[in-house]
């Protein structure tokens, strides 16, 4: 756990009008760190460790895709959540990752301050530059916190966001494909 951070939570009691001293409120300044530092935790990940060597030599040239894959990250803007799934596809040219590991960059960059279509985009050139891959689509679907909770207070409106690359850009059959699989067509 953070002490500095820790101190900052405690001096954000203070700011919503709470009182630390309170019983019920005297770990809160650690538990709050230490639940921040997890829900940041992507940015002391690198690419190499999240991945772990875990490539496999395939003959296999065919899509593959893993869908629905829940995502959990904070809105630069506010530090609120959004909640949602993402869809990863790549169209493997020799080597296939293992199928937990496109989770793992999933989390990797959901655990950051972002917004939605800058995660969408750094987990497709990851898994490029992982995969070397034909292509690669990522599809995000989100709820966004601070459009839920505060501000416009909209409770059922959901952020899609998607990058496509190599083929998914270059072929409308590969990208009707995988969105008719992933259900969006
Ligand atoms: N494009 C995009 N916008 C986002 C994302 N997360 C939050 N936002 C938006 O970021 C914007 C920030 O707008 P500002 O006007 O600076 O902040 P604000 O006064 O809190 O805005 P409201 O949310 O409209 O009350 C809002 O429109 C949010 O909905 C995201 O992932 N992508
Ligand atoms: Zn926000």
């Amino acid at each position: 756990m953070n002490p500095l951070l820790a101190s900052h939570y405690r001096e954000i009691l203070v700011g919503v009008g709470e009182n630390p001293e309170r019983e019920g409120l005297l770990d809160t300044p650690q538990r709050a760190a230490k639940a921040m530092q997890y829900l940041c935790n992507g940015y002391t990940m690198s690419l190499d460790d999240v991945t772990n060597g875990a490539l496999f030599e395939s003959q296999s040239d065919e899509m593959v895709i893993v869908s629905d894959i829940e995502l959990y990250s904070l809105c630069e803007h506010h530090m609120l959540p959004f909640i949602g799934k993402a869809h990863v596809a790549y169209i493997p040219t020799g080597r296939v990752l293992g199928l937990s590991k496109v989770a793992r960059v999933v989390d990797m960059f959901a655990r950051r301050l972002q917004i939605q279509e800058n995660l969408t985009r750094q987990i497709a050139d990851a898994i490029q530059q992982i995969t070397d891959a034909a292509g690669v689509a990522v599809v995000i679907e989100a709820r966004h916190m601070c459009m839920m909770m505060r501000g416009v207070e909209k409770q059922n409106s959901v952020m899609t966001s998607s990058v496509m690359l190599g083929a998914f850009r270059d072929s409308s059959t590969t990208r009707q494909e995988f969105l008719q699989l992933i259900g969006r067509r």
